[in-house]
């Protein structure tokens, strides 16, 4: 199969997620709210977390209030035992301040931590039923970047910005209030101070944005050459290109580095006049406040509570700096997450599906069959009217030159792909007429490139048909002449390793073949699946496999004569056609295109072959509709 994965050292693909395509004009606040259905259950909570955290603040508003009455009463008046009750309302509100605060996260923890999990599995859900074509778009450590760091940094933003940005907003309103009331001159001097705030930190919005969405995909990019060179380690030690590697790897840590420098310069300057602002205001209220007290317009007591009212309106104010950094950093981690959330997935099962022939009888047909790649140039068909019937239980090999689209032919059975145009149909009903669950009941595959998941050999061969007894898997194993598995030092229980590293390509291709020859599908497609195996088991595993080809219907993609002989037909695939159907030796003997493709004769097209060479022992039209 060919592929057209991102290699270790080409520039990163045009995805989506490049910075280039930094969807300033959302805002924050759209993202944010695009979170809503899974944060809604976590809405109460939410509600009294920020409840408990305004109501502790409240407690803090309240100390200095009670302050002044011990100033201006009790030491005012020198009445010692005044105090004393008075000091233990400043105690309680210092227990029900700290009390507050702890209820606060322990009310907010858990349902936060589970729209997290949701979002999270909603986020592998969608993976999972985009299409492939998505999947070869897409560099994987973008994906891994959204589904870890992302959705962390939504969940601290939820844990702990959200509220705080709530609660300083209510708690500074009221703050401005209680000190108006203490003294309006005084108070209108500090509340003054909103107005170039609110400027301040519309005009940084834009610009951190900017950099936190540049940041998170540097993330995703480092993620990518981190899985791609670990997936790669024995190729990239091989070539001894670690070290570029590494290189590489060094120059996207020091972009992003860079990008972290630029997010931080850009807080510290907000930070910056954030903390100047409040000192002024302060400094110059304590200036009008201490002539006012000398002058006796306002006693000492409400001076004292003033000050300890504005002390605490410089968290809030003095906060607002990183929680607005908070917020975008999780707006363009929503961005991000709705990227993936939001892209089609347009191979779906259809409302009303038909229902499979049941029990199937495995006849598949390819009628006018074009098909290109979505990221293909326009007009660039990789498939240009593939015409093919393949009978109940008959095998057909597809043979054609590598890159002449065999690979992508055979994804069209089980809808990896769509076609462009044509249709695909088992038993008469169109692939895309049934639901895809029947679909891939219907469709066994074994790919050249098998995967193996990281779980125990028996979790791998069953994946597709989990409820299959020992027996059915013993038979697998059996036309895989795959027994080796027994002796694993845990058997069909040991663990394979992250994409059976631990096997070797033969003995993994041989669990791939096991896997899709289990518990007789109605249609195999073998995508040259045994290239890897010696010519002694190779001629074992196809002995093997007769007996379940005998009454399968199969298509084999192969490159080896000795693959081709399995088949009852061959199907020659050229210039995006099938352009010669009819027995191996059929096709030695009469297309030298075939004849070359299998033996190591030269082949120059001559006049004859412009036209499809079709082979006329099947018939183009005959009865049984063989090309
Ligand atoms: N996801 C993709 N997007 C765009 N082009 C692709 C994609 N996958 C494969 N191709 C291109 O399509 C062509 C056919 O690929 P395909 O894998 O079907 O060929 P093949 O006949 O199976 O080749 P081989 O015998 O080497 O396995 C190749 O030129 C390949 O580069």
């Amino acid at each position: 199969m060919t592929t057209t994965a991102p290699t270790p050292l080409a520039p990163p693909a045009q995805h989506p997620a490049g910075p280039s395509s930094t969807p300033s004009s959302q805002g924050t606040v759209r993202p944010l709210l695009r979170l809503l259905p899974w944060v809604r259950p976590a809405l109460p909570a939410l509600g009294f977390s920020a409840l408990a955290a305004g109501l502790a603040t409240g407690c803090a508003l309240v100390i200095p209030l009670v302050l002044q009455q011990i100033v201006d009463g009790p030491i005012g008046q020198r009445d010692a035992s005044g105090i004393w009750p008075l000091a233990l309302i400043l105690l309680a509100l210092g227990v029900g301040e700290a009390v507050l605060f702890w209820l606060r996260r322990l009310i907010i923890a858990r349902p936060i931590m589970r729209a997290e999990t949701r979002m999270r599995n909603d986020l592998f859900d969608r993976l999972q039923a985009l299409p492939v074509s998505f999947h070869d778009q897409w560099p994987a450590g973008q994906l891994l970047s959204r589904a870890v760091s992302d959705l962390a940094t939504i969940r601290r933003f939820l844990l702990f910005g959200v509220v705080f940005l709530v609660v300083n907003v209510i708690t500074f309103v009221a703050g401005v209030g209680i000190l108006l009331a203490l003294s309006w001159p005084l108070g209108l001097i500090v509340g003054a101070l909103a107005l170039p705030l609110v400027v301040l930190c519309f005009s940084y919005e834009s610009r951190y944005q900017l950099l936190a969405r540049r940041s998170q995909d540097q993330v995703g990019d480092l993620a990518t050459t981190v899985e791609e060179s670990v997936l790669g380690i024995r190729i990239l030690k091989s070539f001894g290109r670690g070290r570029h590697l590494g290189a590489r790897f060094g120059r996207q840590a020091a972009d992003l580095r860079t990008t972290e420098l630029g997010k931080a310069r850009v807080v510290s300057r907000l930070w910056a006049t954030i903390i100047v602002l409040p000192e002024v205001a302060i400094g110059a209220a304590l200036c009008l406040g201490i002539w006012q007290v000398a002058q006796g317009t306002v006693s000492l007591g409400t001076l004292v509570a003033f000050f300890g009212v504005s002390m605490i309106l410089r968290w809030p104010v003095e906060s607002l700096g990183w929680l607005m950094a908070m917020a975008n950093d999780a707006a363009s981690a929503a961005t991000r997450y709705f990227e993936v959330m939001d892209a089609p997935v347009p191979i779906t099962s259809p409302e009303h599906p038909v229902p499979a022939h049941r029990p199937a009888r495995g006849r598949l047909e390819f009628r006018d069959v074009h098909f290109a790649f979505p990221d293909a140039s326009a007009g660039q068909e990789l498939l240009r009217g593939v015409d093919l019937v393949v009978e109940p239980g008959e095998t057909v090999a597809v043979v054609g030159a590598t890159g002449s689209g065999k690979t992508a032919l055979t994804s069209l059975v089980n809808r990896l792909y769509d076609v462009t145009s044509g249709a695909v149909s088992i038993d008469g009903v169109d692939v895309r007429a049934m639901s895809l669950d029947d679909l891939r009941e219907l469709v066994s595959v074994a790919f050249e490139e098998p995967t193996l998941f990281s779980a125990s050999v028996r979790e791998n061969i069953v994946l597709g048909r989990p409820d299959a007894d020992d027996a059915a898997v013993r038979r697998a194993l059996q036309v895989a002449q795959a027994e080796f598995v027994d002796d694993l030092p845990w058997g069909w229980q040991t663990r394979i390793g992250e994409q059976g590293l631990s096997l070797s390509g033969g003995q993994r291709q041989r669990l791939a073949l096991a896997r899709a020859v289990l518990g007789g599908p109605a249609l195999l497609v073998l995508d040259d699946p045994l290239s890897a195996l010696d010519i002694h088991t190779e001629s074992l595993v196809e002995q093997a496999l007769r007996s379940v080809l005998a009454d399968t219907t199969a298509v084999i993609v192969a490159h080896r004569a000795s693959t081709v002989m399995l088949a009852d037909r061959v199907a020659l695939l050229a210039d995006g056609r099938i352009t010669a159907v009819g027995t191996h030796s059929e096709l030695m003997e009469t297309v030298p295109a075939y004849r070359s493709l299998l033996t190591s004769e030269p082949y120059a097209p001559g006049p004859d072959d412009t036209a499809p060479h079709l082979h006329t022992a099947a018939g183009t039209a005959s009865a049984g509709g063989h090309l």
